[in-house]
């Protein structure tokens, strides 16, 4: 271990190196990320498609699909007895007695983690007998009490109903409800209201505020959504190309972007009341010109330089460092004092 975990970090991911190798190519999705969730906090990890937030999050689950292995780093998580486990050394079955119990996951699409064949109370019930001591009845009382908790209206008759006669809304609180139902310290949030409709999208956000703040589980939550960002981080990883661009708390974020493609980013992400012109009319959205190189082909310097309004000749040659850009704030920009 390179540095001890201090006492208010719950996860430290360091120098995290995800690799996909096959015989064609080596596929450095994610590439010697940094990152510390502080206790009861949330941060968000914010990029554009196939910037390496999902890797990341699979990483620290132990759900890495083949030929996807991790090739350096360290992933260290301080469990509810205060151990600090390496997720990074470990094998398949020792993630089997911290997945669920210790960390849980809920992602886009809930029908990922429910099964249509079974009522959610029973889904529920399964999960709590599996991680606790509880019995049937008593299992089955507490997925009542997490129905409850999820602001399911009448819960106790939706215990019995199958996914299907759910909302999306719905069975998104579902997915929330069995992932808490052990009480885990961590959350990983993968794009959880991506795929809601924007009414129903701020009230699941409200309502994983409100159980933080009830339960005191930190939260990792990964998005390309800058507004959902603003509504729930505490702090801000900003990821591009498989490395860490970015770092920062959410106000100095939002306030004074330290690296261009932030900018760029910040600059996309829809604003009812700004993109509407003096005369009423919506105003086109800004994207950031190009797309994002594949991750086997970047250049050799900064890898945003090929986007990037402010790029010099240097960013193309030397790959910049992540550097002191504020307090508690990091820019991988070599140009960053003059943002
Ligand atoms: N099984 C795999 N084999 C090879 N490359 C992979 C595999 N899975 C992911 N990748 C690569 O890893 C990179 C990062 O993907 P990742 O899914 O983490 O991005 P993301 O930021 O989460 O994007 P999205 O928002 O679309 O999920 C991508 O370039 C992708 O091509």
């Amino acid at each position: 271990m390179t540095a001890p975990l201090p006492a208010e970090t719950i996860l430290s991911v360091r120098d995290l190196k995800t690799w996909f190798v096959s015989k064609r190519a080596t596929t450095k999705a994610v590439d010697g990320v940094t990152f510390d969730l502080k206790r009861g906090k949330t941060l968000a990890v914010v990029g554009e498609s196939g910037s390496g937030k999902s890797v990341t999050s699979l990483s620290i689950m132990g759900l890495l699909a083949k030929p996807g292995r991790i090739a350096g780093g360290e992933i260290l998580f301080r469990d509810r007895n205060e151990q600090v486990h390496d997720l990074a050394q470990f094998e398949p079955k020792q993630f089997r007695a911290i997945r669920g119990r210790e960390i849980a996951m809920i992602f886009q699409e809930p029908m990922t983690s429910l099964n249509p064949l079974y009522t959610v109370g029973d889904q529920i019930g399964e999960m709590i007998s599996l991680h606790t001591e509880l019995g049937r009845g008593e299992a089955r009382a507490r997925a009542l009490e997490m129905l409850k908790h999820v602001e399911i209206p009448d819960a106790a008759r939706r215990l019995d109903d199958y996914p299907h006669q759910m909302s999306g809304g719905m069975r998104q609180r579902v997915m929330i409800a069995m992932a808490l139902s052990c009480n885990p310290s961590l959350l990983i949030a993968d794009e959880p209201t991506t795929a809601l409709d924007v009414t129903i999208q701020a009230q699941i956000l409200d309502l994983l505020q409100r159980l933080q703040a009830q339960f005191g589980m930190s939260i990792l939550f990964i998005t390309h959504n800058l507004g959902v960002v603003a509504e729930v981080a505490h702090d801000v990883v900003v990821m591009y190309g498989g490395r860490v661009v970015e770092q920062a708390p959410v106000n100095s974020l939002f306030a004074h972007q330290k690296h261009p493609y932030t900018k760029g980013l910040l600059a996309c992400t829809p604003d009812a009341t700004r993109d509407l012109g003096t005369d009423g009319a919506r105003r086109a959205l800004y994207s950031i010109p190009g797309s994002v190189p594949p991750i086997t082909n970047l250049p050799p310097g900064c890898a945003f330089e090929p986007r990037c309004s402010m790029a010099i000749e240097a960013c193309r040659i030397a790959f910049p460092p992540l550097i002191p850009a504020g307090p508690e704030t990091f820019s991988r920009c070599i140009r960053t004092h003059e943002l």
